[in-house]
């Protein structure tokens, strides 16, 4: 069966079904909606200030490359400047290759990159040797966590290296999912009440910081990605497993997947429309009609 008519233009012929409301769209009306959602979430939440020097948190991965695709778009309208800032936090075997694809990046935007590594921030440390000094020591803390902790602070010192004025990050509506349900089953009262907004005003010394995509599905993130053709590192952080996160994407999946089984209205399961709602998206699996 042909894919149906895009239901904005008119002219092409539909590529997707938006997984939230069902609409369905060719590749460039897609993406044209999406960057609009995002300028829409930037505006209205007063997030990027006309004149702001904006540090893109690039970890080369597929959400961090959406956001710095959509803004440099975003740009000359918000009357924002963009710095990619990286953090190698010392991991072999793999930040080696996410930093490659951040650097083609940068070349291909010709936006300034700056690396900032935990070894010379933190006395030596690598996130590689923090993993063997936890390694057996029953610490209830996975390395994930000193490293959110690490990263947070090293990508603070890379945007304050280069001028910025806020700090913005990929993180999406399906990460924001899972640290809602973290926080909730580790009964953390404090940052439950703290997480609801698009981002931190900046307390104390600290940048503001904020998460422009935080609205958008990591099914639509990737979708975005593969219209655009944009090149990414897909690979997952080799410490990955041992975090606490996992299992909270684990059981979203499975509560997702038992809620539309039991609204009986998967309009994703329709014959021709993108795939199993059940599964997160594995980056560039792209489902189309
Ligand atoms: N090494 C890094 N250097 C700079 N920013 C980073 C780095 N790692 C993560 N970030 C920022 O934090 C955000 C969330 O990262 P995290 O690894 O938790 O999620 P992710 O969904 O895998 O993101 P991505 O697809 O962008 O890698 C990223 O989108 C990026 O903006």
């Amino acid at each position: 069966m042909p894919a149906p008519p895009c239901t904005s233009c008119h002219a092409a012929r539909a590529a997707l079904r938006r997984p939230r409301s069902g609409q369905a769209l060719c590749g460039a009306c897609f993406c044209t909606a999406f960057e609009a959602e995002v300028l829409h979430t930037v505006l209205a939440g007063r997030l990027l200030p006309p004149g702001a020097v904006v540090a893109v948190g690039a970890s080369g991965g597929k959400d961090s490359t959406v956001l710095a695709h959509v803004l440099r778009e975003l740009a000359p309208r918000l009357g924002i400047s963009l710095q990619l800032v990286a953090v190698d936090e010392g991991i072999g075997g793999y930040r080696d290759a996410a930093l490659a694809a951040v650097r083609r990046q940068a070349a291909r935007w010709e936006l300034p990159l700056t690396v900032v590594a935990y070894e010379d921030l933190f006395g030596g440390w690598t996130m590689d040797a923090v993993a063997r000094s936890t390694a057996g020591s029953g610490r209830s803390r996975s390395c994930c966590t000193f490293c959110g902790v690490l990263r947070r602070r090293a990508l603070e010192e890379g945007a304050r290296r280069v001028g910025a004025t806020h700090i913005v990050t990929g993180h999406n509506a399906d990460d924001m999912a899972e640290t809602v349900l973290m926080n909730f089953l580790r009964g953390d009262a404090g940052r439950l009440a703290r997480g609801g907004g698009l981002g931190s005003p900046g307390e104390g010394s600290a940048l503001p910081r904020c998460r422009p995509l935080q609205l958008a599905s990591q099914k639509e993130v990737v979708l975005y990605a593969h219209f655009r053709r944009l090149d990414y590192f897909s690979e997952e952080c080799v410490y990955a497993p041992e975090a606490f996160r996992g299992h909270a994407r684990d059981l979203l999946k499975r509560l997702e997947a038992a809620g539309k089984g039991r609204r009986g209205l998967d309009e994703e399961a329709t014959p021709g429309t993108p795939g199993d709602p059940a599964q997160t998206p594995t980056p560039k699996a792209v489902p189309t009609f």
